[in-house]
């Protein structure tokens, strides 16, 4: 007997996860669009075993069923499905990045015969769409399940078991802490991160070497500021009571070093930044999440077509693990530096020998 996915928002998350599900034994997976084009794309890029364009017929006898809409549609798509003969037992779940007011809607709908369980999982991008899914998007990463009380604890383990493919560790929390939490460690960063490009973006618009000379710091800050504002839009505005609260301690947080600036309290700012270093250095090192690997190297590569391939290739060869490679400031002709990431400090010491070895300029 096969098991029937159905996914609503065939985008970056809702692919993500049809890519995890794809292909694996008993399991097979149809998604929603809403133009005939986005029904062939879903379908010919492999990403769901077939597509529609009717809610009903994706609903009809599925044993799970994802919302992946933004979180201003999520309740009109579970309005639409309580509305229709769902398969007995059928687990509804959701993957928005707010929680409390999706699990109210549940609680109200008074689903027949089926269960509502919220989820999140804690990893994304700033791009969007089905053309960046990736079956390997949730891999370490947190995915955070609210379970309404009264819900049987078998549904709960089915849904958990069945998102064991996406490589995700699960974490069972209450709607409202997630939403205190989430605001704070992915909804803060993303509006410091768009207001911080909007004010540099007022400069530049009467000196422009405002944004030539934006480099790594700027950069690494503000990738969140590219993310797509319909998303955002949705998650803020659902969040509104803790973002606000957020705001106001954001506000806390500029305030005292404009203070620290007047009274020109070196010793206050040195703190600060001691504090912050002590904290980010302990978060935990798994987490696709947060902070990725703890083991970094810092090479100067000249910034050649191939260099990353010839360096990977470099390490794959002596059965190094690279987890990860980021370009920090790269230009023509002008020495570039590339973070190497490790998993393992052993791979970041037996790294940093080899390249050292083959006269790449090493930095830890
Ligand atoms: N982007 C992230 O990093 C991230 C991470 C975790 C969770 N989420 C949550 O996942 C959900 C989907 O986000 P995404 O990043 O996959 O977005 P996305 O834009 O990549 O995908 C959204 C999908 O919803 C569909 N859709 C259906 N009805 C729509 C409507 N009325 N308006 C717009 N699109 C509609 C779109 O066609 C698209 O397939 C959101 O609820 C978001 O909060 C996002
Ligand atoms: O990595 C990113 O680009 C993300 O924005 C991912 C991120 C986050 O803030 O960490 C964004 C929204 C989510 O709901 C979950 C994860």
């Amino acid at each position: 007997m096969t098991t029937k996915i159905a996914i609503f928002g065939v985008g970056l998350i809702g692919g993500s996860l049809a890519l995890c599900f794809k292909g694996k034994e008993g399991l097979t997976v149809v998604g929603h669009a809403h133009r005939p084009e986005s029904a062939r794309k879903y379908v010919s890029r492999g990403v769901v075993d077939s597509a529609t364009l009717s809610v009903e017929e994706a609903a009809l006898d599925a044993d799970y069923i994802f919302l992946c809409v933004p979180v201003g549609m999520l309740e009109d798509y579970l309005q639409q499905l309580s509305k229709l003969p769902l398969k007995p037992g059928c687990i509804i779940t959701d993957v928005g990045s707010t929680k409390a007011s999706i699990a109210a809607c549940a609680l109200a709908l008074e689903l027949p015969g089926v269960h509502f369980i919220g989820g999140h999982p804690m990893a994304g991008s700033e791009r969007s769409g089905v053309e960046a899914a990736s079956s390997l998007l949730f891999e370490n990463a947190y995915y955070v399940l609210t379970p309404p009380p009264g819900v049987p604890e078998d549904a709960y383990q089915a849904l958990e078991s069945l998102l064991l493919h996406t490589k995700a560790q699960m974490v069972r929390l209450d709607p409202e802490r997630h939403d205190e939490i989430v605001g704070a460690i992915s909804h803060l960063p993303h509006i410091i991160a768009v207001a911080l490009v909007n004010q540099i973006r007022a400069y530049d618009d009467t000196d422009s070497l405002y944004s030539t000379l934006a480099a790594g710091g700027f950069r690494d800050i503000t990738r969140i500021a590219s993310s797509d504002p319909i998303i955002w839009r949705d998650i803020l505005l659902n969040n509104k009571a803790v973002m606000l609260r957020l705001l106001r301690d954001w506000n806390d947080e500029v305030s005292a070093f404009i203070q620290m600036l007047e009274r020109a309290d070196g010793e206050g700012i040195e703190q600060a930044f001691h504090e912050a270093n002590d904290f980010r250095s302990q978060l935990p090192e798994r987490r696709k999440g947060m902070i990725t690997p703890l083991f970094d190297l810092h090479i100067d590569v000249p910034d050649h077509p191939g260099i990353i391939g010839r360096i990977a290739t470099e390490l794959g060869d002596q059965g190094i693990n690279l987890s990860n490679v980021q370009i920090i400031e790269s230009r023509e002709d002008v020495p570039g530096i590339m973070r190497l990431s490790f998993r393992q400090e052993n791979d970041m010491e037996r790294a940093k020998i080899l390249l050292q070895k083959n006269d790449y300029t090493v930095f830890v």
